[in-house]
């Protein structure tokens, strides 16, 4: 896997994600905590936005964060990272984004149907991947909207790290909460007015350490594999 990751044992992870209210953008911020937190150099990106400003507007969309760069699909401009420096120049990558009638936005599609040349290339083959995600509601489609983006990581060769349980927190019956073994959540409620509560930002550190610790792993043992060529596949006949 061709990559420009960060150099030695830490590993370069690359938040990337999504949120028109706000949501998923706290939440990208405890991820940013736990990966932190693990030893891994991290970077929030946001994806583009697809609709026009007036769509914007009769949606009460506020501006997003200028201070988190944004892809720039086939262009450049202020505060924005090209498309193979956000998927291709690190070691793995955690993407977040709000449900779309349970699966991805169309701004998130946008970006995965941009990755052409990419596939071609082979280059995202063996890059780790975690999910996190908003509803409006239980039951709106958190395990849906990351289970059907997966079609376009498996056809990319990547790895998809789920939280599984390896954390008591998303089995926790007490308290209602966004997040499961696919990667963590939080419900913004039908108007948006909840906001991610303690035990849902907790999970999503989770997720930051949990997903580091595999992506650092990884790292460690690529740079210790014999150069791909040493062992040709004929060498053994
Ligand atoms: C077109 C559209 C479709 C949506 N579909 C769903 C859905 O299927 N289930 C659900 O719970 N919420 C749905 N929502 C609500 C969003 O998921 C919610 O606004 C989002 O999770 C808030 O996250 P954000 O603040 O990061 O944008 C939809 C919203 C829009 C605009």
């Amino acid at each position: 896997m061709a990559s420009k990751a960060a150099s030695g044992n830490k590993a370069r992870i690359h938040i990337i994600y999504y949120s028109m209210y706000g949501h998923v953008a706290k939440l990208a911020k405890s991820v940013l905590k736990g990966v932190e937190a693990s030893g891994a150099e991290a970077r929030l990106i946001q994806v583009p936005e697809t609709l026009s400003k007036e769509v914007l507007a009769k949606m009460h969309a506020p501006e997003k964060d200028s201070n988190v760069p944004t892809i720039a699909v086939g262009g450049g401009g202020e505060n924005t990272i090209s498309l193979e420096d956000a998927l291709v120049n690190c070691d793995g990558i955690l993407f977040g984004y709000p449900t779309r009638f349970g699966g991805m936005p169309a701004q998130v599609k946008a970006i995965w149907d941009a990755t052409g040349g990419l596939w071609m290339k082979g280059a995202l083959v063996g890059k780790p991947i975690s999910v996190f995600v908003s509803t409006s509601t239980q039951g709106g489609g958190q395990e849906t909207t990351i289970l059907t983006g997966l079609t376009n990581f498996i056809h990319h060769g990547m790895l998809i790290v789920p939280i599984g349980y390896s954390s008591p927190l998303s089995a926790n019956m007490d308290a209602i909460h966004g997040g499961s073994a696919y990667g963590a959540g939080t419900f913004a409620g039908s108007d948006g007015s909840r906001q991610p509560t303690e035990l849902e930002l907790n999970i999503a550190e989770h997720q930051g350490s949990h997903f580091t610790q595999i992506a650092t792993a990884l790292k460690i043992g690529r740079a210790a594999l014999p150069p791909k060529d040493a062992n040709p596949p004929d060498a053994k006949q």
